[in-house]
């Protein structure tokens, strides 16, 4: 037994049980597992380390958090979200992967995908803007990530240049799902007899109890019913999707004022502008896009036949093709 202590390597090993029958056990990795390198970057209550897999040398990123932190600041739901969620979304390029997780007596760890070309923002911030083609390309790996989560009852409620990191081939990897929201399978109530009046038998539909609540994003991506009445839903992720999309061709958020309550007063007020030379298809998938009522906003399957983007090939070809040169 005293191997599994160890946080010997994953994987099955034989073994023989008390009536010499051949056994197989999983046992976890551990922190002995890996040869941590360079330090990616830093969170509010974790640390991202590039490190190497002893036994087959791949490369991996370490998210480690600091157990002690995590609980002081109450974050300890916002940790099994991130668990709970990623263990939802393993197959699908566009999402960082999973793993493992372990922990030891000071922390816990993140075994994730090494995304080792940072930050889309970063990126950005190099050029400035995006042309229409790079804006297409990173747009429509996006676009089809985010088709793959909310398949999956997921709401990442927080999307952001800052959370789509890119991988050695600058190909999309999102990331940061502490805030996402899992909606529960819908659950129709039993039928009421009929005087239960019509709130206790009323069909629920996905829209309204699959409703999330508490959590709010970045001020730039924030949608407008999560400002009006406090729930995300789907469509929140194409609100944000939207002001990305806006971000990559202008070279800056839609909603961008000196505060957070100045930001927000221009979200719920719709007060943004396209600047001189904002490509026209473009800026007719933005305003269909960024429209205040969620369930008017272009859903997901007329996003991806809009005219802006005519020639990208959806599914796995979109994934194989090379990343273009930005410029
Ligand atoms: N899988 C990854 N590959 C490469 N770099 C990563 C990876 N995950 C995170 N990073 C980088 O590490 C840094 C910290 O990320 P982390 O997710 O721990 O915190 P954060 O979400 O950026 O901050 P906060 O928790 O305050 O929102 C970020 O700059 C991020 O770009
Ligand atoms: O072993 C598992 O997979 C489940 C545990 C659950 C878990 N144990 C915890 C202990 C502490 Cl102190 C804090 C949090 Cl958030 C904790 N979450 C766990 C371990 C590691 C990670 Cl990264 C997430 C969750």
């Amino acid at each position: 037994e005293e191997w599994q202590e160890k946080g010997a390597a994953v994987g099955v090993r034989q073994d023989i049980d008390a009536n010499g029958r051949p056994v197989l056990k999983h046992v976890k990795k551990g922190v002995k597992d890996f040869q941590f390198g360079r330090t990616l970057g830093e969170g509010s209550y974790s640390t991202v380390i590039a490190a190497t897999d002893r036994q087959n040398g791949k490369e991996y990123a370490i998210k480690v958090l600091d157990k002690r932190h995590i609980i002081k600041e109450k974050k300890v739901k916002y940790v099994n979200i991130e668990k709970d969620t990623l263990n939802r979304l393993t197959d699908h390029p566009g999402v960082v992967r999973l793993y493992y997780t372990f922990q030891d007596e000071q922390s816990l760890y993140f075994v994730l995908d090494l995304a080792s070309s940072g930050e889309l923002l970063g990126v950005l911030k190099q050029t400035t803007t995006f042309d229409e083609e790079c804006t297409r390309f990173y747009g429509a790996e996006i676009l089809d990530t985010i088709d793959y989560m909310h398949a999956r009852g997921v709401i990442h409620r927080d999307l952001k240049p800052e959370n789509v990191l890119l991988d050695d081939q600058m190909h999309v990897k999102i990331t940061d799902f502490g805030t996402a929201k899992i909606l529960e399978v819908p659950h129709k109530p039993p039928i009421q007899n009929s005087d239960a009046g019509p709130e206790a038998g009323s069909p629920l539909d996905g829209a309204d109890i699959n409703k999330a609540n508490s959590f709010v994003g970045t001020a730039e991506y924030v949608s407008p019913e999560l400002l009006t009445d406090k729930q995300a839903c789907k469509a929140s992720d194409l609100w944000a999707f939207g002001c990305i999309i806006y971000q990559l061709l202008a070279g800056r958020p839609p909603f961008k004022a000196g505060n957070e309550y100045l930001t927000f007063q221009k979200i719920v007020a719709l007060e943004y502008q396209f600047p001189k030379g904002f490509p026209e298809v473009a800026k007719d998938l933005v305003q269909r896009l960024l429209v205040l009522d969620p369930a008017m906003r272009l859903s997901i399957e007329h996003i991806k036949n809009h005219q802006f983007f005519d020639g990208i090939t959806w599914g796995r070809g979109l994934w194989r093709q090379k990343a273009p040169k930005l410029k």
